[in-house]
């Protein structure tokens, strides 16, 4: 027993002495970089660090836009993706930016001040990095990588670490025992990871989602039990304690160890108190404002920082502040879209979307983009040209782009008659105006000519020539035109954003061979035939928090069991008593299940599709009535969203 004791107080003893080595190595760290005059790194060799890591990847956007003598200029970053601090680089953030390669394990050796890492969404493999020079990391996020190999032990000594996100890798063996009280956000998910999770109080703080798609994980707090796994430690302590039963003997040894652990506990209270207190004034001096403000009155754009970006492009951008206006006419400045009032239309998977009345009555739609990929000024302006110049009555184009680094705004015109989602499930109430099956013909027939257009005058390479057909994206405009927005932005967003957010990659072929073609928006606007005829909204565009339903199953289905007459939306089937209507809901089905075959080789191009519509005829009177269920179903307020143009239940 006695024995026992003393090997306690030994080992106390022994981590104390650690602990306290540590603490004062740690805490003269901390202030020796915080006097920028006893600073061993500065700003070169931040860039310099920049440039190797640069070396690392296979990625053409970085090279173009890390280049020059200056990633930082005081507290201005004038690198893409950097962050700055006193000359420092505390920051690097390069989301979906493509970049494959492996990086050096002592890429970050020298970025002593870098307290936020994120790699997120791109494609780097080999190994994680080393951290153990970073002791300033507060987040760290290598998630939706290709990193392999073990997590490294580095990470534990990182005090000031707050979230560590390394989910959607490929990660192997045991997870280390992180045990920083300030670590909030923990996530290893869908990795390799074998073993049992360490039971120290911070890794059994999270949940299981923390942990979950590793299926050699085990033990609290997943359901898994470990049928006698152990941790690394826990197997250190049984053998250890097997081993040294017996050395001690002896009272007077116990004595000396308790009188020695009494001094040792006050010391070491005094030292952690000492570090605490380092630790929270350097995050009070970290902690920096916002840039970009939004309220419901007007939106600001964040316009100066930009001040070094001059080049003009053709002739267009002299000015930085200047909105660059696609066509001739409606010209106005960015100030007067600044100072116009705004109020927000919805917060879209690529930016939020504003409407904005100007001082002369004009209304225009701003969309504010986000997760861009890293495009240069000139590829920017290139595709949005591309994109520009398709004009077709029943295809809404830009009228005017801003750019600057920081900011991208394409500048629309206001469709007053809102989009098809909100037409078609709209508030069902008693209030409701039907929305008859002529409409919704006549709407598909737009839309049909509207893609078709676009297919055929699409020019960029390989890219779909919408890629995002839904319902929120067929706008109707104060006459009821009919007007496909939102094409071809797939040209403009990161793949992994686009995969997660867009119609194109829910078809079928890129759910089996990750493949995506023109036939892939042939395959959207099936879908989006089978929401007109069926009421009913497809899983893939319903909004966050409901449930929709994988139509063209549900459809096929519905046809090879012979109950067809069930699935369409009973307000249509319930006006639709004329012999031609019933005849045109089925041929719509036809070609709605055509569209959706699994197989992209069946299915029909654009133009077969507009060709088999057109036989359809609208009949003429219905389509008056309609119209006027249109303007009253939008003008009574019948409809309720929540601001986001999203039917709120
Ligand atoms: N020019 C416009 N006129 C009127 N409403 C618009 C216009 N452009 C967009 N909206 C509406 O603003 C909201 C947000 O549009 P946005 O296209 O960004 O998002 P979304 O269609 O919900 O999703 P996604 O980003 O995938 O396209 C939607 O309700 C949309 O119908």
């Amino acid at each position: 027993m006695r024995s026992h004791l003393a090997l306690i107080l030994i080992s106390a003893d022994f981590l104390y002495l650690i602990v306290l080595v540590f603490c004062s190595t740690h805490v003269f760290a901390k202030d020796h970089m915080h006097h920028p005059h006893r600073a061993q790194y500065n700003s070169t060799t931040d860039r310099d660090t920049l440039y190797a890591l640069k070396g690392n990847f296979n990625g053409s956007f970085i090279d173009t836009n890390w280049s020059g003598s200056n990633c930082c200029l005081n507290d201005t970053s004038i690198w893409f993706g950097i962050q700055c601090l006193n000359n420092r680089v505390i920051g690097i953030s390069l989301e979906g930016a493509g970049l494959s390669g492996e990086v050096d394990a002592h890429a970050f050796a020298n970025l002593t001040e870098l307290s936020s890492l994120s790699f997120k969404n791109n494609w780097i493999s080999g190994t994680l990095m080393n951290f153990s020079s970073n002791t300033m990391l507060v987040r760290v996020d290598l998630s939706s990588n290709m990193f392999e190999g073990a997590i490294s032990n580095s990470l534990l000594s990182l005090q000031m670490m707050e979230s560590l996100q390394l989910q959607d890798n490929n990660l192997i063996g045991p997870i280390p025992g992180f045990s920083q009280k300030s670590l909030r956000e923990f996530n290893v998910s869908n990795n390799n990871l074998l073993g049992k999770i360490p039971e120290t109080d911070v890794l059994q703080s999270f949940t299981d989602l923390s942990y979950s798609g590793n299926p050699g994980l085990c033990g609290s707090p997943t359901l898994i039990a470990c049928n006698g796994a152990m941790t690394m430690s826990e197997a250190d302590d049984e053998s250890e304690s097997n081993m040294s039963s017996g050395i001690f003997k002896g009272g007077t040894v116990l004595v000396i160890l308790i009188v020695l652990d009494v001094i040792a506990v006050v010391t070491l209270a005094l030292f952690f108190t000492l570090c605490y207190k380092k630790v929270e004034n350097i995050k009070q001096q970290r902690k920096k404002p916002v840039n970009i403000e939004v309220t419901n009155k007007n939106f600001e754009v964040d316009q100066d920082r930009d001040s070094k970006s001059t080049t003009a492009i053709g002739g267009e951008i002299g000015n930085k502040r200047r909105l660059v206006f696609l066509d001739r006419g409606n010209e106005f400045e960015l100030d007067d879209l600044l100072k116009a009032s705004a109020e927000m239309l919805g917060k879209g998977n690529f930016g939020n979307v504003y409407k904005v009345i100007l001082d002369h009555g004009q209304e225009v739609v701003v969309k504010r983009l986000r997760d861009l990929r890293p495009l240069s000024r000139e590829e920017f302006v290139k595709r949005i040209r591309a994109l520009a110049d398709l004009k077709h009555q029943n295809v809404l184009s830009p009228l005017a782009y801003y750019y600057s680094r920081e900011e991208k705004l394409l500048v629309y015109k206001f469709a007053a008659k809102g989009n098809l989602f909100n037409l078609i499930h709209g508030e069902r109430g008693e209030n409701r105006i039907p929305f008859k099956w002529s409409s919704r013909l006549r709407v598909a027939i737009a839309v049909a000519r509207g893609m078709e257009f676009l297919h055929a005058n699409t020019k960029l390479d390989n890219a779909i020539p919408h890629g995002n057909l839904k319902s929120s994206n067929v706008l109707l405009d104060e006459n009821q035109k009919v007007l496909v927005s939102d094409h071809a932005l797939a040209s403009l967003i990161t793949l992994p954003i686009a995969v997660q957010q867009m119609s194109a990659y829910k078809c079928p072929e890129y759910q089996h061979c990750r493949k995506v073609s023109r036939k892939t928006d042939v395959w959207c606007y099936g879908s989006l035939l089978l929401e007109l005829l069926t009421g009913r909204v497809p899983s893939f565009a319903a909004p966050k928090g409901t449930n929709g339903v994988d139509l063209s199953s549900w459809a096929h289905r519905a046809v090879r069991e012979e109950w067809t007459a069930e699935i369409f939306d009973p307000e249509i089937s319930r006006y639709c008593t004329r012999r031609h209507e019933a005849q045109g809901m089925m041929k719509l089905l036809e070609l709605a299940l055509w569209c959706c075959d699994k197989s992209p080789g069946k299915r029909p191009d654009m133009h077969q599709v507009v060709r088999e519509i057109g036989d359809m005829k609208v009949n003429e009177l219905e389509d008056e009535e309609d119209l006027t269920s249109f303007d009253r179903s939008l003008t009574e307020d019948s409809i309720s969203t929540n601001g986001s143009g999203i039917i709120v239940e």
